[in-house]
């Protein structure tokens, strides 16, 4: 049995903005500090907790949880396009272990997903199908969502299933503390944003591009203070990586959904996944944080995390 966590938010606009001096060459560090930590685990295999922002999970069908058997990128801003290498067994396993603990988890045999996954798979591991993985989708983005306890009890469930396998399991949790960007909504949507929300799956290159050109446009003016985009807000991080820390998880329970959006905005349940990796670790027992960096970086629309932990 042997588990570890690496966390890390993630933001498409890394390749765009660039930030403060010195901030890039601050992240370029923690991302080298967690790879190494990673290294020194050589896990078996990688489970993928990530959230996705309208690319593969759509209001056609939106499960609050779904486990890959396996999974396709889709390619946006400019990650690679194409399959991860799933561990399909280890998938079936999971969401069984998953149902047979009470968490509804859904299973696709053909999931698509963006730079939620893919983002963490290449800064961490050089490619999408570098590593063995298994995808783990969490809703954190298209409203209603359950409460944050069941992406911790979801991990939870991961955490105890992994530990009986006999493998090196990391899990990696891939979303943002607070942030707010311009990612639609369906409440209040027009009705060609809305059917763009329910079965806009696949944007032509164009469409995909004056997305991407939108929001990027839209960081460099919340950047110089004439986009009123939510701000980002430091002190709710570092609440929040006291917590995870911590190993206090339960105490997230009492965290309501409306005081994520109020405090962080809308996009801050994507720590919904950091959550849910940091459970899967206390499924083991008790761990200790091994790194924890964090920086609000507005050009990117980031409060912006990594962290590892492993075992006591
Ligand atoms: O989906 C998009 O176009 C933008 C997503 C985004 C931007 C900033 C931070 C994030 O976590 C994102 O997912
Ligand atoms: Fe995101």
């Amino acid at each position: 049995m042997s588990l570890a966590v690496c966390t890390v938010s993630h933001t498409p606009l890394m390749t765009r903005n660039e930030p403060a001096p010195g901030v890039r060459d601050r992240v370029e560090a923690a991302f080298a500090e967690a790879r190494a930590f990673i290294g020194d685990f050589a896990p078996d295999v990688v489970v993928v907790l990530a959230p996705d922002h309208y690319n593969g999970f759509l209001y056609d069908m939106m499960p609050p949880f779904c486990i890959g058997t396996e999974a396709r990128s889709v390619g946006d801003y400019g990650y690679e396009e194409g399959p991860l290498q799933v561990d399909r067994d280890l998938a079936h396993t999971l969401a069984s272990a998953a149902l047979a603990a009470g968490i509804d988890v859904a299973v696709s045999e053909r999931m698509h997903v963006d730079h939620g996954f893919t983002q963490p798979l290449t800064l961490l591991f050089g490619g999408i199908a570098a590593v063995p993985t298994v995808p783990v989708f969490i809703n954190s983005v298209a409203e209603p969502l359950g409460p944050v306890s069941r992406a911790r009890l979801l991990g939870d469930a991961l955490g105890r299933a992994a530990a009986g396998l006999g493998r090196r399991v990391l899990f990696l949790g891939s979303g943002g503390l607070s942030h707010d960007p311009p990612v639609p909504a369906l409440a209040g949507a027009t009705p060609e944003v809305a059917e763009r929300l329910i079965s806009g799956r696949n944007p032509t290159r164009e469409q995909r591009a004056e997305r991407e050109k939108r929001v990027t446009a839209a960081a460099r003016e919340f950047a110089a203070g004439t986009l009123p985009l939510q701000p980002l807000n430091p002190e709710w991080d570092r609440a929040l990586l006291d917590v995870l820390a911590s190993g206090r998880l339960e105490e997230l329970d009492s965290w309501s959904n409306e005081s994520f959006v109020e405090q962080a905005g809308h996009s801050s349940h994507e720590v919904r996944t950091s959550i849910a990796a940091y459970a899967a670790l206390a499924a083991t027992g008790p761990y200790v944080v091994t790194q924890s960096f964090y920086e609000p970086i507005p050009e990117w629309i980031a409060g912006f995390a990594v962290t590892t932990a492993r075992t006591a």
